[in-house]
């Protein structure tokens, strides 16, 4: 059997779809409640096979945008896997952005899974990325199970949590000098951008938003969830510095009836995000407040009267990260602390220039990554630092887990005042 693992042509790319699990209406999702869905209905949710017209608008589109890099499998000249990374930014500690290799839409047919052509896919897929100058991969990972073998592990967090009405009082604070207002899609399309470019540079984690990101935005309903609502808030010199997309889905049981899905909330200040979310956690003829995907340290909680009230029912990690180019990817990140410290990375399978011992020097702005002949601090394996990457995950349980190895006294501590940052890593969107 010959096997090619290369990027469809424009005329394979319906093979292409079809590969993937969600073109024929498959799960794509392993069946549990996840973080990031609202509503009370069983997840995951039926889809329909996608229709000739959609792969052919799809292939337009994906043809057209330079950051969408495509790859298959093909056996005996079929279309067997498929898989694809997306260029993009992403904020890392210090608010810089590095460039990223979002790794999405992934699939190998029933028939022909278990055969290595995933492995094949990924190797092309980080040698491709490294090609560019893009010094990590991210994605969300269908299963917990998959991705550590490839060197993912969780960078980024989310939380659905549920706040009843009549426990959500907020704590006085100052009168705002601004104004909330409802809109419609079209003036929402306008002001997400916007307040988003802002967010994303102060928040680890957060991505640019792929073209058209915004523009599903409808006032149309959605079947019984009903239409998306959209609520902004002006400054005092009438400015929009937060949104907020909210829904008010039909149930059939009474135990879900009255429930209020805020679907995504950013905003620039506290000011706004007080405003958005003291409108929407006291909506009258509701009764529960049900917020998906958000950050795991949701300020909210501490703006309430009772923070006991906001109860999370939910929480998973979001994004998974792995560094392809180590010393490329530490220098572009700031540290909390200044310091030195030598590691060895030896389990890099698909990056093999990575299995060295590193000298991290930081300084402020100065940060140098060099390969070294001292001896290392420590010995740490590609996915915890990869995690540690993105500040959210704590050197010392992942020493104590068995992922890093110190070699000195005291050495975990000075990588964990390095590496830990002041707010959690989230992303408000995937892909
Ligand atoms: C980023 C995203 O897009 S997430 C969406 C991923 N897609 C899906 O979950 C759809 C359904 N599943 C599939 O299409 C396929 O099973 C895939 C894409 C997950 C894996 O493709 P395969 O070609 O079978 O993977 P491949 O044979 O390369 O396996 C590589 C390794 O992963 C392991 N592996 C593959 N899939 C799974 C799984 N679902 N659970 C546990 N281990 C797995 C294999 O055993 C193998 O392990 P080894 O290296 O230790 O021998």
């Amino acid at each position: 059997m010959a096997t090619q693992v290369r990027p469809p042509r424009r005329d394979e790319m319906y093979a292409y779809y079809r590969a993937l699990p969600y073109t024929s209406g498959l799960p794509q999702w392993e069946p549990a409640d996840a973080a990031w869905h609202g509503g009370p209905e069983p997840w995951p949710p039926q889809r329909t096979p996608a229709t000739a017209e959609q792969l052919e608008e799809w292939a337009e589109a994906d043809a057209e945008d330079g950051s969408f890099h495509p790859i298959a499998t093909f056996t005996d000249g079929a279309c067997v896997g498929a898989s694809a990374t997306i260029s993009f930014d992403v904020t890392v500690p210090g608010g810089s952005t590095v460039k990223m290799a979002g790794v999405t839409a992934t699939g190998v047919i029933a028939t022909h899974r278990r055969r290595g052509y995933l492995r094949r896919m990924m190797q092309a897929m980080f040698d491709a990325a490294l090609d560019r100058g893009e010094p990590l991969a991210m994605l969300s990972a269908s299963e917990g199970s998959i991705y550590g073998r490839f060197g993912f592990s969780p960078a980024t967090y989310r939380a659905r949590w549920e706040l009843d009405r009549h426990e959500a009082a907020l704590l006085p604070a100052a009168p705002d000098p601004g104004s909330l207002e409802l809109v419609d899609a079209a003036q929402a399309k306008q002001f997400w951008p916007v307040v988003h470019a802002e967010v994303r540079v102060n928040r680890v984690g957060e991505l640019t938003p792929l073209p058209g990101r915004w523009d599903g935005l409808s006032d149309s309903a959605d079947g019984t969830n009903g239409p998306l609502r959209y609520l902004v808030h002006r400054d005092q010199h009438g400015d929009v510095d937060g949104v907020a997309n909210f829904r008010l889905p039909w149930s059939s049981t009474v135990a879900n009836a009255g429930t209020l899905v805020v679907e995504a909330l950013e905003a620039t200040n506290p000011v706004a995000y007080r405003a958005l979310w003291s409108l929407l956690v006291d909506f009258d003829l509701t009764r529960t407040i049900v917020a998906p995907g958000r950050p795991r340290d949701e300020p909210l909680r501490w703006m309430l009267a009772n923070p006991r009230a906001m109860r999370i029912t939910r929480q998973s990690d979001n994004l998974w990260a792995r560094l392809l180019n180590v010393p490329l990817a530490l220098t572009q990140r700031s540290y909390d602390t200044a310091g030195e410290l030598t590691f060895t990375i030896d389990d890099d399978r698909m990056c093999s220039a990575n299995n060295r011992t590193w000298l991290l020097r930081a300084c402020g702005a100065s940060v140098t990554c060099v390969a070294t002949d001292r001896e290392a601090d420590l010995t740490i394996t590609v996915p915890a630092l990869s995690s540690l990457y993105f500040g959210g995950r704590s050197a010392h349980d992942l020493a104590y887990a068995g992922h890093i190895t110190p070699h000195s006294d005291g050495v975990i501590g000075q990588l964990a005042r390095m590496f830990r940052i002041d707010t959690e890593p989230h992303n408000s969107f995937g892909f």
